[in-house]
């Protein structure tokens, strides 16, 4: 069957014919038939070149062959226990020697989860209740963050079937503004256990921190007993090998993790100082758990995926985005787009909209039609980037020179459809 039979069929059994609603765009996703490397192939006999990459986490690209050897090894040993493994704590250890802020950690099964059980833990750790988000920041599809606000003002829920009072527990501060933070901590610091943030805004394309900000963040916090949360979910062994802690030289209390720790498969972690870590069940009073937590297959998809993570590597890869990133620049120079490329490390993104962006409202005021425009000219092109302004794209190691040239090529035919000079 074709794509368009597919989804068809899909939508019958799968509510939207999806398993995550960001995967369906108009007029019908492709169907994956196979992928390797840097290529994803569907089963109309398309190949693309992948910057969505699974949305971050295949930072080796698909089926990375050392990846698939020493998972397939650990699959015919068994998938699951029910019981700790010494992998488990060779991966604990990779991890704690490389995110600045993490001298414990505990594996869950997916970001998620991580963001959920943090905010727990810091509820418990200091005995506050409230917690402070920032707009268009993404932390997963629980109840504690799936909320919005004003700043200063509780939140409400941002989808049906969240409680108002668990929204209320919340606020969101818009990103990048020292001032709409420092009122609200001013305000009702005391009630407030934590603050979490992406320290790269990806969730609504991809936002650096403004200079000074993260410290100025870190340094409000400490002063107002609020513990800091920095969801590194993509960041984390993206951005560097210890992450965007390590990339931004400025230390979280607890760190959450998901995606590549995973190596592909689904896992998640968070990770923090001994004193507040230690209070998670079975040694402390704050309970967390799941059948799936520290799963071998996953657990040795992180191992094999991380110890192939050197400096050198990152290294690498910065390079190659800044060679993207510095051909997209040029694409719109010569052509005189009205539009904003933004993106570091390996991460990148075009807002169609002529104006800095520095927060949730700057990127809603992207052309989001435009920018479905683009995506859909793209993949005419061969390149597939997630179908929305308000995510990021990504590059992997997989990816060639020969790649990025072709993806820069693509994106500048995609922009002349976009702007309709062609098509
Ligand atoms: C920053 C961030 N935090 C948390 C999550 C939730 O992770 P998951 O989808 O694995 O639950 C995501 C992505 O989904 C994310 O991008
Ligand atoms: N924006 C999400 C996380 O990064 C995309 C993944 C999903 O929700 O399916």
């Amino acid at each position: 069957m074709f794509s368009k039979d597919l989804f068809q069929e899909s939508k019958k059994f799968i509510p939207g014919g999806v398993s995550s609603p960001v995967r369906a765009f108009e007029p019908y996703p492709f169907f994956v038939k196979k992928a390797s490397g840097s290529k994803i192939y569907d089963v109309d006999g398309n190949k693309y070149i992948d910057h969505c990459l699974a949305y971050g986490p295949l930072i080796l690209g698909h089926a990375d062959p050392k990846v698939v050897r020493e998972v397939s090894n650990q699959l015919t040993i068994g998938s699951a226990y029910g019981a700790p493994t010494e992998n488990e704590i060779i991966l604990a250890k990779e991890v704690v020697d490389r995110i600045p802020s993490a001298e414990m950690v505990r594996f869950v099964n997916s970001g998620g989860e991580a963001t959920m059980s943090a905010i727990r833990l810091a509820r418990g750790f200091t005995g506050k209740d409230k917690i402070i988000k920032f707009d268009g920041a993404y932390h997963g599809a629980h109840d504690y963050t799936l909320v919005k606000g004003k700043p200063g003002e509780a939140c409400v829920p941002d989808t049906k079937g969240i409680p108002l009072d668990t929204a209320k527990n919340t606020y969101s501060v818009p990103f990048n503004d020292e001032e709409a933070l420092s009122d609200l901590i001013q305000k009702d610091g005391d009630n407030i256990a934590c603050l979490i943030m992406e320290v790269v805004m990806g969730n609504i394309g991809c936002i650096e921190p403004k200079k000074g900000f993260l410290e100025f963040v870190r340094k409000i916090t400490e002063e107002n007993n609020i513990l800091l949360i920095f969801d590194e979910v993509i960041t984390g062994f993206r951005l560097a090998r210890g992450g965007a802690q390590e990339y931004y030289g400025v230390t979280p209390d607890l760190t959450t993790m998901g995606k590549i720790v995973g190596g592909g498969l689904p896992m998640g972690a968070f990770a923090g100082k001994k004193e507040i870590m230690e209070l998670i069940a079975p040694n402390g009073p704050v309970y967390q758990a799941g059948t799936f937590s520290g799963n071998p297959i996953s657990v040795q998809a992180g191992i094999s995926t991380l110890k192939q993570l050197d400096d050198k590597f990152y290294k690498d890869l910065e390079r190659k985005g800044n060679f993207l990133r510095s051909n997209i620049q040029s694409v719109i120079d010569e052509q005189g787009y009205n539009i904003t490329p933004v993106g570091c490390g390996s991460m990148f993104q075009i807002y169609f909209n002529p104006a800095p962006v520095y927060n949730n409202e700057d990127a809603h005021n992207s052309d989001a039609k435009r920018f479905l425009r683009y995506f859909r000219a793209l993949l005419k092109e061969g390149v597939f980037i997630p179908p929305s302004q308000f995510e990021c794209n990504f590059i992997s190691s997989a990816h060639t020179m020969e790649d990025l040239t072709q993806t820069a090529e693509a994106i500048e035919m995609a922009l002349e459809v976009a702007f309709k000079k062609k098509g």
